[in-house]
Order: C-alpha cells, then sequence, then structure tokens
C-alpha cells in the first residue's frame, strides 16, 4: 500500500486534517505512534492537562512546536481543559521556560491530548501527546478505530476508504456511538459537524429526558415507554461468554446498529470478556448454577443501564437492593401526568418499600425475533431465563419491551 494518508488544512472546522492518499482496504494499520509525551495524573496539585505541557517543555518543545497545533479560530472556544490559571503558569515556569512558551504549549495540549484509560474498565490513568494522531479529526461514524496500547497510538481502518476522503476516528468511547446525536453532544467540547450528526435530526428534549429518565427511553407516538435491553448469565469459560455473545447477532436492532457502526461491536465484546473474567473469580460456571449465587451481566451496557439495573431474577435483586438503594435514580422522582403516563408508578413503589418480598413486576411487551408481540412481566422472563441457565449452557436474554400504559 502506498504512504496511507498526507495531511491537510482546510479553511473550515476540519483545520488540520489527514486524508487518504490511495484506496485503503479495511483493517490497514495506517499509523503507529510513540507519544511525545505522557503523564500519569498522579500529581493530585496540577491537572494532567498541566503536567503533559511541562513534560513537553522539559523535553525541549517551544513556541514553535506549539504554533503547529494551534487551534484554528473556529476551533476555539468549546469546553477543552480550562485555561492555566496563575499559578500553574508559576508552576511551569519555575524551571526556566518563559511565559510565552509555557502558555502556547499548554494551549496545543489542551486541544490535542489524548485520555489514557484501562481497555476494560476505562478507568483514566493519564494523558499522552500524539504529534501526528493531533491532526485527526473526530467523527460519529468513524472509517478509522483508534486504540492506545500502553502509551502508544494504533490507527486502523475500520472500512473502506477511498483515496482523497479524510480519515476519522472517534474521540468518544464505542459504547457512547450508539447513543443518540443529543447524548452524545453531552460527551464532546465541540458541536459535532461530523457527517452523521449534520445528517441525524437534533430529537427533540423527551419529556422523559426533563425528568431525568434515560435517554435511551424513548416514547412511542402512542405515549408508551420503548426500551432495550441484553442481559447475559454467561458460563465460566472466556468461549461459553463470547459465544454467547455472537448469539447476540440474532438480535435484529442490535445487528443494525453494528453493521452501521462497527466501533459499537468492540463494546458488546469487551464487558462480555470482563463479565467473563468476573465470573471465574466468582467461582465459573458454579457461580451461574447457584440459585442464591447468580450474578447477572448487562451487555450494552449503555442500554442496560439506561434501562435501570437489570437481574436475572428476584433473588439477585434483593440481593443488591442494600447497596443499589444508595445509587438508585427513585423513579418516585418522576412524578405527575408523565409518570402516570408511562405506567412506571408501581414499579417505583415495589422497588422504594425495600421489605423481604417486593419485585418489579412491571408488564411488557415482549417483541420476538419474527416480530411478533406478547405480553409478560420482567419476573416472567427472568424465570425464563433462569430455566436457560440451569439447563446449563451460557445464555443471554435479548428483549426489546414497550412498558404498557395501566
Ligand atoms: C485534535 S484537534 C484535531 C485537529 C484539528 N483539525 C486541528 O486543526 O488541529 C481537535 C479539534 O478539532 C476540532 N474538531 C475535530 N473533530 C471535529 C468535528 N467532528 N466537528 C467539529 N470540530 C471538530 C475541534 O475543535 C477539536 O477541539
Amino acid at each position: 500500500m502506498c504512504a496511507a494518508y498526507t495531511c491537510r488544512t482546510s479553511p473550515d472546522w476540519r483545520g488540520s486534517h489527514l486524508v487518504a492518499s490511495c484506496h485503503i482496504p479495511p483493517g490497514a494499520v495506517l499509523l503507529t505512534e510513540a507519544p511525545a509525551a505522557t503523564t500519569c495524573g498522579d500529581d493530585e496539585s496540577e491537572s494532567v492537562e498541566a503536567a503533559l505541557a511541562k513534560a513537553l517543555l522539559e523535553s525541549g518543545r517551544g513556541s514553535d512546536w506549539a504554533a503547529r497545533f494551534a487551534a484554528a479560530p473556529q476551533q476555539r472556544g468549546g469546553e477543552a481543559a480550562p485555561p492555566l490559571s496563575d499559578e500553574a503558569l508559576r508552576r511551569l515556569c519555575a524551571s526556566g521556560v518563559d511565559e510565552v512558551a509555557a502558555l502556547a504549549v499548554y494551549d496545543a495540549v489542551r486541544h490535542n491530548a489524548f485520555g489514557l484509560e484501562t481497555p476494560l474498565l476505562g478507568v483514566e490513568h493519564g494523558a499522552a501527546f500524539y504529534e501526528t494522531a493531533a491532526k485527526l479529526n473526530h467523527s460519529c461514524d468513524p472509517n478509522c478505530l483508534s486504540t492506545r496500547l500502553g502509551g502508544n497510538f494504533a490507527l486502523f481502518a475500520v472500512a473502506a476508504i477511498e483515496e482523497g476522503s479524510e480519515l476519522f476516528h472517534s474521540y468518544l468511547p464505542p459504547r457512547l456511538l450508539v447513543l443518540p446525536r443529543r447524548a452524545r453532544r453531552a460527551h464532546l467540547h465541540f458541536p459535532c459537524r461530523c457527517s452523521r450528526c449534520e445528517a441525524e435530526p437534533e430529537e427533540p428534549p423527551s419529556p422523559l429526558a426533563q425528568l431525568g429518565w434515560p435517554a435511551a427511553h424513548a416514547a412511542t407516538a402512542e405515549g408508551h415507554l420503548v426500551g432495550r435491553f441484553s442481559l447475559l448469565c454467561a458460563g465460566g469459560a472466556p468461549r461459553e461468554v463470547v459465544a454467547a455473545g455472537a448469539g447476540l447477532l440474532s438480535n435484529a436492532p442490535l445487528v443494525s446498529t453494528l453493521r452501521q457502526r462497527p466501533l459499537a461491536a468492540l463494546q458488546v465484546c469487551l464487558p462480555l470478556l470482563a463479565s467473563s473474567w468476573q465470573a471465574r473469580a466468582m467461582g465459573g460456571a458454579d457461580a451461574a448454577a447457584d440459585d442464591e449465587g447468580g450474578w447477572c451481566v448487562s451487555l450494552a451496557s449503555d442500554l442496560a443501564a439506561a434501562a435501570g439495573v437489570l437481574y436475572c431474577s428476584a433473588v439477585c435483586q434483593r440481593a443488591d437492593w442494600p447497596s443499589h438503594r444508595n445509587h438508585c435514580t427513585p423513579v418516585a422522582a418522576v412524578s405527575g401526568s408523565d409518570a402516570a403516563a408511562a405506567g412506571i408508578s408501581r414499579l417505583s413503589e415495589s422497588e422504594d418499600d425495600g421489605g423481604e418480598d417486593d419485585e418489579v413486576d412491571v408488564p411488557i411487551r415482549r417483541v420476538g425475533a419474527g416480530g411478533g408481540a406478547d405480553t409478560e412481566t420482567l419476573e416472567q422472563s427472568w424465570e425464563r431465563m433462569q430455566a436457560s441457565v440451569a439447563s446449563g449452557r451460557a445464555q443471554r436474554l435479548d428483549v426489546q419491551y414497550e412498558v404498557l400504559q395501566r
């Protein structure tokens, strides 16, 4: 393959950006880059950005270097890291660096640095500056996947890219790419101009969102709440878990999401593997077979989180309640006609009295693979799944549901 990309500059929001210099097949490795500097962010007295600027200044980078990364006027603003405080500037200059250089390097960092996080847990552990990767713009429907391995940056094509097309990766973690535009926007520090955002209508503020109800729930024209979740009670071995995850591909709405957004597929796999390891730590296959100690795992974690915490059984739900009640968004907070229309008040009452016998018993309409719908309660769904788990195989339960009006 030819040198995969060239750097171009345009006067619009794209500023400096990377463009394919030939046809690129999916899967091609386009860039691997060591950082110009990294920081592990363990000094609580300064921000990771200030620490990174300090490391760059100490390696001899100054104003001339920083000018290559200065944000174009149309890219300024937004909510990137805050400007440098006087105290932080004083500390940066303590080693003899002049103020102009310190401010310029800090500015380059605040608009171009990458956070470093652990792949599975998503724990932030520092930041890094990559000189070439800094030129990559963001898209919510990216044609490239970037990853940080150790402190290094790697970029892969996830689609065929035509010569002359811009290379985009996502500044957002894959799990957030399945969210609608408004929800994604909250995680970016600039108004996104990518083709997906430009094409997606801005959703009108949902009455449910105003009530603090999760964004992944949408009200149908009839005013019902619609949600979707995938839940896995898996066996103890990674291959069982991954096989069950592959089974998820029979879920038509999810498949279409994954086809359109290949990065979302990664996010489905990572929790699967994490859950598998967790299962092993908890005693492997025996844990799954144990009526009292079954464990609950969400697959598409954003959807599951949005749907509330999902349990494989009333036993698990009760067991978790002492801890869950501390961070539960009380459904009781959703009051008035919207709540009544959504038919969620009974869920609130049954969850909130905390007694031994509380069970979530929301009627749902289950939408089967063939599109036919029948009605069952969540409790009946859990029972179905428990029966599957008792059969000894890794099982999952995918339910697309409407909460029916009462
Ligand atoms: C790491 S820089 C990317 C390179 C940048 N084009 C340049 O000229 O330096 C990140 C900045 O580019 C802009 N940017 C990147 N992707 C964008 C997008 N999809 N929509 C709007 N602005 C974007 C934002 O201003 C963001 O803070």
